[in-house]
């Protein structure tokens, strides 16, 4: 059963997700004036990452209204240890997997370190790379009011880009760690960085782990939604890495984290009670067998 707001029976039918209460034209895809109204409702809403078909079939089943195909794949999908050693090549047919998927929500893809920072014309060969071949309808970048040129330029060429501030972990080396970013006086040049994004055209703006009342601040202060992860209560809008939410992954989670479900457990019992039944020989039964 969807649980998207406004989603009944068959595509056809369908009509805006997130609209303004008004009678739209059917609209099947979470778009940007969606997360728009939902913030001037004051509506909450939780974006998930995904990086295959059946998480983001999943997802966009629960009513999750955006997916992004992160970055975050260097350490969930690939097995590298951060999201430095990630090429615009892991991400591309992960980023099309996802938009194959997903009927309903809006799948942004995550510029990864070294594909958009050398120019504004890089930023957009990478971006315009996620559009076609990746078909994403977003793209996430990192970087505050040093970023200015590359947003400019990708939003003029008609792509809609979403920001990320705070601990922006493709910059770890520069950061020292993975830090809380902000505090002290370091705070108003945050606000500054969400201003300049928002006024080169962001149509929202991550904020990774930001002491709770700056994220407030900065939240009021912006008229395009605030995404938090580790940024408190008061963003317009959450975001968790799925294996994180799930409890998927092994070891300890970062302080910002909730666990909603057990799934390594669940996975591992699976697992191993499907090698129990092979070696007794209960696995595969006569139903799972072809006669003659
Ligand atoms: N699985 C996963 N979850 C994430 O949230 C995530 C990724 N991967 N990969 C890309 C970045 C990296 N991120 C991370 C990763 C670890 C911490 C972490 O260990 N935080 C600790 C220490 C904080 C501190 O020292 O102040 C914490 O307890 O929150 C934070 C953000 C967020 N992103
Ligand atoms: C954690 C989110 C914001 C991200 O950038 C990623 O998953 O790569
Ligand atoms: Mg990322």
């Amino acid at each position: 059963m969807s649980e998207h707001p406004s989603t009944t029976s068959t595509p056809a039918e369908v009509t805006a997700p997130y609209g303004t209460g008004v009678q739209a034209a059917p609209q099947r895809r979470v778009r940007v004036p969606h997360l728009q109204a939902m913030k001037e409702r004051g509506e909450k809403w939780a974006m998930l990452t995904a990086y295959d078909m059946y998480s983001a079939e999943i997802f966009d089943e629960a009513g999750i209204p955006v997916l992004l195909v992160g970055d975050s794949a260097g350490n969930n999908v690939y097995g590298f240890e951060t999201t430095v050693p990630v090429t615009v090549d892991h991400l591309v047919p992960l980023v099309r997997a996802v938009t194959s998927a997903a009927r309903h929500a809006m799948v942004v893809a995550d510029l990864p370190f070294g594909s958009y920072q050398a120019s504004p014309q890089q930023a957009l060969a990478t971006a315009t790379r996620f559009m076609k071949e990746g078909m994403a309808h977003a793209v996430k970048l990192e970087g505050g009011a040093s970023m200015v040129p590359e947003v400019e330029l990708l939003v003029r060429a008609g792509i809609p880009v979403m920001g990320h501030i705070g601990f922006t972990p493709q910059s770890e080396h520069v950061l020292g760690g993975y830090k809380v970013q902000g505090r002290g006086e370091s705070a108003d040049r945050l606000v500054e960085d969400a201003l300049a994004l928002q006024e080169a055209g962001c149509f929202a703006v991550v904020m990774e782990m930001v002491p709770a009342p700056l994220a407030a601040r900065v939240t009021e202060v912006l008229s395009i939604p605030t995404i938090g992860i580790g940024a408190g209560p008061e963003c317009d809008a959450q975001v968790l890495v799925w294996q994180d939410m799930a409890g998927l992954r092994g070891g300890k989670a970062p302080r910002f984290v909730k666990k909603y479900a057990d799934l390594r457990g669940e996975l591992g019992r699976a697992a191993a009670a499907y090698a129990a039944d092979v070696a007794s020989g209960a696995f595969p039964a006569p139903e799972h067998s072809f006669p003659e």
